[in-house]
């Protein structure tokens, strides 16, 4: 399933409107599916208050408040704009209202909100379809910033057609206000806001509904993940051995954060890796071989470890970052594995710091390269601040992983995966409970892992990310978000993973 911008789902509006169906037959169709949504939520005789803006995500909202009426319920219109102010499907809908049964007011903003208030006060439900798509990133201004304020502070449920109202849809930063919804109808297609920085709070539970409209029919390489996308965990031959499932070497741990490096080697093993190494230094080895499995091999190393070191014994990929730490020097190992082997290498926490010393040594780079970073380490790996890259975070991930040529893991609630062809992918799975210590140690782990199973290193950031998510939903499903550690959620991949 693809993710669209609202340049692009508007794109794919005229091309749909262009092949032969009219504006207002799908708005009507925009309607009828949210419409559908909403009932499914009511009971007999509930009030539902509607606010429309000016442009087709108010037209939507007469649409639904029409609807609604002719199923019986109560409904109230509030409209933000004058009439003349509409755009043409609105206008058209709002001779299709005055028609029906449904009470309208006009908002005025010269006057304060108090009825419209107590409008809300006394609703069921209140379904916002202020703006949509085309919200403008310009300031909202004082009166738009109440009302949305207000519906904030109803303290009813809340309903929001395609995007809540406040909310831009290019990159999931609210302007001055916007409305925090229970739920989300949005249509046809995720919007890359409803999945990045507030949007997922924005929009609270999201529902899809599908108007008819080709998500192809405009080109687009961004994608929402799921479990029928994947290729991992890989189907297992009668006739193999564990070398067909990867040797993996971890290069993990240092004196007060051998932790990160157990949970990444637990992660790499517990995702199907037919052989797990773990390089530790010498001080650190004798609580590593109390605390690791007892599946794993143990080796010690110091920052001389080279490529040949790694290379001897079949293995598949190396995993270096988790707890190293940053006071010695890694430039030389990481040289070494880049420059000296065609063995793949995943780059994770401190050696994401190591690297972003000397970053160019990736583009002499002789073997493929995952890269996972929070958006902290995407900062200091590029020299952008945070804030920069959060207004246009897949832009910069974009950029990134084509001018490395690397395959670029960027963590948040919905983590991105960039591959080095300027494909997008957009996790669809974690939850909230999964922000805690380790949990980016397991992912690093669990990516290795598939990365040994003989796919792709795209498939394996794909799958790791997603399997990672879902041992984690799993979890919170069970026993809520708050108690989830970063060994639930190794402990959690066996029901995943089945
Ligand atoms: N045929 C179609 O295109 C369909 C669209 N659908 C729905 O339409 C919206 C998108 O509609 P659009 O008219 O492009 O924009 P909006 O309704 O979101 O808002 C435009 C409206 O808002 C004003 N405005 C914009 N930014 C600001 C701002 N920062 N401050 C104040 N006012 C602002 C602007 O001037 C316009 O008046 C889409 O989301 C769907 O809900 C149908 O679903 C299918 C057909
Ligand atoms: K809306």
């Amino acid at each position: 399933m693809k993710v669209v911008t609202p340049q692009e789902m508007a794109q794919m509006d005229q091309k749909t409107i262009a092949s032969g169906i009219s504006g207002i037959d799908l708005m009507e169709k925009a309607g009828t599916e949210c419409t559908r949504v909403i009932e499914s939520t009511l009971k007999e005789g509930m009030l539902i208050c509607v606010i429309c803006g000016p442009g087709n995500n108010g037209g939507d909202g007469q649409v639904i408040a029409r609807q609604l009426s002719e199923k019986g319920f109560s409904v109230q219109v509030f409209f933000t704009e004058p009439a003349d102010k509409m755009s043409p499907e609105s206008q058209t809908n709002y001779s299709r209202l005055r028609e029906s049964s449904v009470a309208v007011q006009f908002l005025s903003h010269e006057a304060g909100l108090e009825g419209f208030e107590a409008s809300l006060a006394g609703a069921d439900l209140v379904v916002d379809a202020v703006f949509g798509t085309g919200l403008k990133d310009r300031p909202l201004g004082e009166w738009y910033e109440t009302l949305l304020n207000a519906v904030n502070a109803c303290g009813k449920r809340i309903a929001a057609i395609d995007i809540p109202s406040g909310l831009r849809g290019d990159n999931g930063l609210t302007l001055e206000a916007a409305v925090e919804a229970d739920q989300t109808i949005i249509i046809q297609n995720y919007k890359v806001g409803c999945l990045l920085n507030d949007g997922p709070d924005c929009v609270g539970e999201p529902v899809l509904v599908d108007i008819g409209i080709d998500e192809n029919c405009v080109e687009n390489n961004k994608y929402f993940v799921q479990k029928q996308d994947l290729r991992c965990p890989v189907k297992r031959k009668k006739n193999s051995h564990k070398y067909d499932y990867g040797s993996v070497v971890i290069i993990a741990g240092s004196k007060g954060m051998i932790g990160a490096g157990l949970l990444a080697t637990e992660g790499a093993l517990k995702s199907g890796a037919g052989l797990v190494t773990s390089y530790v230094p010498l001080e650190v080895y004798l609580p590593v071989a109390a605390r690791s499995p007892v599946e794993v091999m143990i080796k010690t190393y110091d920052c001389n470890i080279t490529g040949e070191d790694i290379e001897h014994d079949r293995k598949r990929v190396v995993l270096i970052g988790p707890g190293i730490g940053r006071k010695k020097n890694y430039s030389i190992i990481l040289n070494d594995l880049l420059y000296n082997t065609t063995v793949p290498v995943v780059i994770d926490a401190d050696g994401l710091f190591h690297l972003s010393r000397n970053l160019d040594v990736l583009k002499e780079s002789k073997t493929p390269v995952i890269l996972t970073p929070h958006f902290g380490e995407f900062s200091t790996l590029t020299g952008v601040d945070r804030e920069e890259i959060l207004k246009d975070p897949i832009g910069h991930g974009r950029c990134f992983a084509e001018e490395y040529q690397v395959v670029l893991v960027l963590k948040g609630y919905r983590t991105m995966i960039f591959s080095p062809e300027g494909e997008v992918f957009f996790n669809s799975t974690s939850n909230p409970g999964m922000a805690t210590a380790g949990s980016g140690d397991v992912l690093a782990g669990m990516i290795a892992g598939f990365a040994g199973q003989s796919v792709d290193l795209l498939e394996a950031a794909k799958a790791g990310v997603f399997y990672h998510g879902a041992a984690g939903d799993y979890y919170a499903e069970h026993y809520g978000e708050s108690t989830l550690t970063a060994r639930n959620i190794i402990d959690s991949f066996k029901y995943v993973l089945k």
